[in-house]
């Protein structure tokens, strides 16, 4: 079909090159403020799309699915988590679903480190002190926090991310372990200089640093449940950029207010944008926005990415990025 006939909605704001580009090649619907759509909104955008480009925060699930009209042949993700779209039940009407994996990867890391850094070395109680005005000057044992090198850091899904989080963490001076479904192949493996461990409890009870950097599938939801999160050292620091799923935020804030572990580096949460309040007052703990693939780079990128998925499409075949349920 001419790429020009096509009904495209996009449910967010997206950087103004991507929207221009957009407007250029397709007939697109885009949206003026930059709030997600209401339910029936997102009701009303299936019935008439041909070509739905959701993000993050929009619930793509098995109801909104089964209401989309005859037309809708293509849910084109901007963003690489596809934990909010039934993929299973959009196959089963014929709907396509893609995403936009790889431009996410260096920076999401990027983010990663920033976080593992922000809560070894206290930065948010420095930034605290200079804001106030409090700071008396250098002090032998003020501020004081723990080295990255020689720490162990444990990633949590050695895919794109992870790999990217190792050779960061490797750089740092860092001992790079990991969990993963699958065993790296021993060349990848050696790249990282990374110890690979079966049992995701053994690695957990051993590590410093755990990095959560596994998508959200229904197998890794709670994968760091609260036994789990039990066999942690004291002085360890869990960080999360991947969803906050992949951990039982409850029973981790639970042990950070007993200081069972000594802190956390969060980007993401079970609830989306409704952080757990518990978890906002912790001196330990450093909160982000889910910025983790915040850059202006990679934003205009995931644009690329989503118009190549589309266009190819048009053009009659499959999208570059697409998600079949084999791969969740
Ligand atoms: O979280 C961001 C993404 O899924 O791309």
């Amino acid at each position: 079909m001419p790429s020009k006939r096509l009904s495209v909605v996009v449910t967010r704001r997206l950087p103004e090159v991507v929207e221009t580009r957009l407007k250029e090649l397709f007939d697109v619907r885009l949206r003026d403020d930059d709030t997600p759509l209401t339910r029936a909104e997102l009701v009303a955008a299936v019935k008439e799309a041909d070509i739905l480009v959701p993000t993050v925060t929009d619930q793509i699930d098995a109801a909104l699915i089964s209401q989309a009209g005859d037309r809708l042949r293509l849910i084109a993700n901007y963003g690489a988590g596809i934990d909010h779209i039934d993929v299973n039940t959009a196959r089963q009407r014929g709907i396509l679903v893609s995403n936009t994996p790889g431009v996410v990867t260096e920076d999401t890391a990027d983010i990663t480190l920033a976080l593992i850094l922000a809560v070894t070395r206290r930065l948010p109680e420095g930034l605290a002190v200079m804001q106030t005005g409090d700071w008396n000057g250098w002090a032998p044992t003020a501020f004081l926090g723990g080295r990255l090198g020689g720490r162990r850091l444990g990633i949590l899904g050695m895919g794109r991310i992870g790999t990217a989080v190792a050779r960061r963490a490797q750089a740092f001076g860092m001992q790079i372990h990991y969990h993963n479904r699958r065993r790296l192949r021993p060349e990848n493996e050696q790249q990282v200089e990374a110890t690979y461990w079966e049992s995701l409890d053994q690695m957990v009870a051993r590590m410093d640093v755990i990095s959560v950097n596994c998508p959200h599938t229904p197998s890794t939801f709670h994968l760091l449940n609260a036994r789990r999160l039990k066999l942690l050292k004291p002085s360890a620091v869990v960080v999360n950029t991947s969803r906050g799923e992949v951990i039982d935020e409850p029973a981790l804030t639970r042990m950070l207010k007993a200081g069972e572990i000594a802190g956390a580096g969060l980007d993401v949460y079970e609830q989306g944008s409704q952080s757990n309040p518990d978890l906002r007052n912790l001196p330990n703990v450093v909160m982000l926005p889910h910025m983790g693939s915040a850059t202006q780079e990679g934003r205009v990128e995931m644009g690329e990415k989503v118009i190549i998925n589309i266009k190819t499409f048009a053009d009659g075949h499959r999208p570059p990025d697409q998600v079949v349920p084999a791969m969740l």
